[in-house]
């Protein structure tokens, strides 16, 4: 594969949409969630904090009750009731196999529906259920157990198991790699993340890239379904707000996952601004 591109400021600003006067709560897209367990419930804490701090209509958390109540505690915005969705997040802190947990009605309605899904962590066991564009968020670990590697770079192993599993791909790491499945045209959309900060190695910093980057396909998603290639370039906007939340967060020192929650509004502060000074 040629070498692939780096994902930017430039490029990142110009996928994240900022609410208009006519928008609502609703038409700037609404994400649920289904994440957390009894086992984790602190994952479900963690993408939904993240989603909020990202800008986005409503966050419906419909995940168990133990979740459901820490999340709750931590931020009342969201809301625990079904209905309306633009795009799904499930699986982060989820066992491996929850499709026939009758804890989790809206999980059928997720794997099911037409709108677009994030898998993360035990929602990656769900991949044969799911009908919609779907985006991926494996480490190598968990990708490995999908797609094996083999002799494949990092960038041709994420090509490879896009094609195969017909979904974006988001290949964590230092080096993040983002990857669409080819077209039929030939072609295809790949390109990586450097991680501004080493910080980011602990636990629970994937829960935070998984809400960021969901809640940014939410805000595109309203009655419209993206094709691959946008969830992609969605993806790497995530990706590269992770890490720059993660510089931010960084400037006290070593920092818990939570705390790079919290510098996400910053991040996607200060895009926006170097966004719009970059236009004038
Ligand atoms: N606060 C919370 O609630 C938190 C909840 N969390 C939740 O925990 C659940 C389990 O997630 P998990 O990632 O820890 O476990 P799992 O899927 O078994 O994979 C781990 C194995 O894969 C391998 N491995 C290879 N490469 C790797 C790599 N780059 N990065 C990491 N691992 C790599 C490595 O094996 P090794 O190569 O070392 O033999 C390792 O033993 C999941 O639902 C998640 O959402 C966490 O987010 C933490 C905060
Ligand atoms: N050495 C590193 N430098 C920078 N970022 C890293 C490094 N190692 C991992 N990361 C990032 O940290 C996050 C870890 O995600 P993950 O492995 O899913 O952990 P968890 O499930 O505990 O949240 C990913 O976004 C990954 O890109």
């Amino acid at each position: 594969m040629e070498h692939i591109g780096e994902w930017g400021a430039a490029e990142a600003a110009a996928h994240i949409r900022i609410p208009t006067a006519q928008d609502n709560k609703y038409s700037h897209g609404v994400l649920g969630v289904v994440t957390g367990s009894a086992t984790y419930p602190g994952a479900a804490v963690l993408g939904v904090e993240a989603a909020h701090r990202t800008g986005i209509g409503m966050v419906r958390f419909l995940g168990e009750k133990e979740p459901a109540s820490m999340v709750l505690s931590r931020r009342p915005e969201t809301v625990t009731v079904s209905g309306a969705v633009d795009a799904w997040l499930v699986g982060s802190g989820m066992e491996a196999d929850p499709y026939f947990n009758p804890e989790l009605p809206d999980l059928a309605r997720a794997c099911l529906g037409l709108q677009p899904i994030l898998l993360d962590a035990g929602g990656l066991a769900l991949l044969d259920q799911v009908s919609a564009p779907a985006v991926i968020t494996p480490h190598e670990g968990e990708l490995e157990r999908l797609v094996p590697q083999g002799e494949d770079s990092n960038e041709d192993w994420a090509a490879r198991a896009a094609d195969e599993l017909g979904v974006v791909v988001v290949l964590k790491g230092h080096e993040t790699i983002i990857a669409a499945p080819e077209y039929e045209s030939g072609g295809r959309f790949i390109t990586r993340v450097t991680a501004p900060t080493t910080w980011l190695a602990t636990a629970g910093t994937g829960d935070v890239l998984a809400g960021i980057i969901a809640a940014i396909i939410a805000t595109h998603s309203h009655n419209r379904v993206p094709h691959l290639t946008e969830l992609a370039e969605y993806a790497a906007t995530g990706v590269y707000l992770h890490g720059q939340a993660g510089l931010r967060a960084a400037q006290q020192g070593p920092f818990p996952a939570l705390e790079l929650a919290d510098q996400v509004s910053r991040a996607v502060q200060e895009l926006i601004a170097e966004g719009s000074s970059s236009q004038l």
